[in-house]
C-alpha cells in the first residue's frame, strides 16, 4: 500500500506539475524499508524519483516534513519505539494506514507533539479509484488534515469519518476489492460456463461491475432501484436473482464483512518485540 500511496502521488504530481494553482508540491520522497528485496522493488518502481533507505528509519523520519507509517500492524511499535525516532518524530504530523491500531495505542509511542492521523484506504489507490476514509483527534491541525486530505485526493475520493467507525471501514471498503474480485470471478465463471472465452467473460463482469458502482455514485440512486430497472417482468433477470437469494449471497456478503471488521479490530493487539 506504501507503493500505491507513493505511486499515486508522483503520478498526480507529474500530470499537474505544470499546475501553478496547486497547493502541495512535495520536493522529496523517502522510502523505508527492512529488507534489500523490498528495497530493489521500490528502486525498480520509482528509479530515481525516490531516496531509498533500507534499515535506516529514523534517518528516514529525521529527514521528512510528513511519515507515513505503512507497515504491518504488528511491527508498529518496534518501528515507533526504535532508538532515536521520539526525537526524530517530534512536531512531525504521522499518518498511519495501519488496520487495527488505534490512535491511543500510536499516541503511546510517539512523541506528544506528534500530531496523529488515521487513514483506511484501499488498493484501487493503485490506479489513483482507491477509497479513503481519514480520521483524527480535534487538536490536529487544519493544515495537517488539508495535507492528508489532499495526498489521499490523488489516489481516489476521500472522507472523513469518526476513529469509531475504523474497523467497519476496513472490513468494507478496506478488504472490499478483495470481496469485489471474488464476485467478479464468480460472475465470469458464470459466463465461462455458459460458453464465453476467459478473457471476454472477465471483460464482461469487471465493466458489469464497474457500471452498476458507477451509477451508484453518480446518480445517488439506491441499489435496488438500479437492479429493478434490469429486472423484466418474467425476464431472464428475476430468474438469476432468485437463484441468488437461495444461495443467501447477501447475509454471505454482509457477514463477511462484519468478519472481516470484527478480526480488523484484532490487529493491532498483537505487537511482535523486532
Ligand atoms: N493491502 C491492503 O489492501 C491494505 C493494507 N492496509 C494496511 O497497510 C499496511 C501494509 O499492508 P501491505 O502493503 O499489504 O503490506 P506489505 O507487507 O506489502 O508492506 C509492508 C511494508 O512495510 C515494510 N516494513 C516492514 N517492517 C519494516 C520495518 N521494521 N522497517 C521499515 N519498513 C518495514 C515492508 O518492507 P520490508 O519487506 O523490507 O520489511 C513493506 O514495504 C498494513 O498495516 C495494512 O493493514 C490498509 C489498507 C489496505
Ligand atoms: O487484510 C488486511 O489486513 C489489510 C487491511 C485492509 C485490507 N487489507
Amino acid at each position: 500500500m506504501g507503493k500505491a500511496i507513493l505511486s499515486g502521488i508522483i503520478a498526480s504530481m507529474m500530470i499537474s506539475g505544470q499546475d501553478e494553482d496547486q497547493i502541495y508540491k512535495p520536493k522529496k520522497f523517502i522510502a523505508c524499508v527492512s529488507r534489500e528485496e523490498s528495497g530493489a522493488r521500490i528502486k525498480k518502481t520509482f528509479n530515481d524519483k525516490v531516496t531509498l533507505l533500507v534499515g535506516e528509519n529514523v534517518k528516514g523520519v529525521n529527514e521528512a516534513d510528513i511519515v507515513f507509517l505503512c507497515s504491518k500492524p504488528q511491527v508498529a511499535q518496534s518501528i515507533l519505539t526504535e532508538e532515536g525516532m521520539i526525537q526524530a518524530l517530534e512536531n512531525k504530523p504521522l499518518i498511519s494506514i495501519l488496520a487495527g491500531v488505534t490512535i491511543s495505542q500510536l499516541e503511546k509511542w510517539v512523541p506528544l507533539t506528534t500530531k496523529i492521523i488515521r487513514a483506511m484506504p484501499n488498493t484501487p489507490c493503485m490506479i489513483r479509484e482507491g477509497m479513503t476514509v481519514i480520521g483524527c483527534r480535534n487538536d490536529v491541525k487544519a493544515e495537517d488534515k488539508d495535507f492528508a486530505s489532499w495526498a489521499f485526493s490523488t489516489l481516489g475520493r476521500v472522507r472523513f469519518l469518526d476513529e469509531k467507525h475504523f474497523d467497519a471501514v476496513t472490513g468494507l471498503s478496506g478488504s472490499g476489492p478483495a470481496f469485489a474480485c471474488v464476485v467478479l470471478e464468480s460472475m465470469a465463471d458464470g459466463g465461462v460456463m455458459m460458453g464465453l472465452p476467459r478473457d471476454i467473460a472477465f471483460e464482461l463482469a469487471a465493466q458489469a461491475l464497474q457500471g452498476a458502482a458507477r451509477m451508484v455514485l453518480q446518480t445517488g440512486k439506491h441499489p435496488s432501484e438500479i437492479k429493478d430497472t434490469v429486472t423484466t417482468p418474467a425476464g431472464c433477470t428475476i430468474a438469476g436473482l432468485l437463484t441468488m437469494e437461495d444461495g443467501k449471497i447477501r447475509s454471505t456478503i454482509a457477514r463477511s464483512i462484519q468478519e472481516a471488521s470484527n478480526v480488523a479490530s484484532t490487529l493491532g493487539k498483537i505487537q511482535s518485540k523486532k
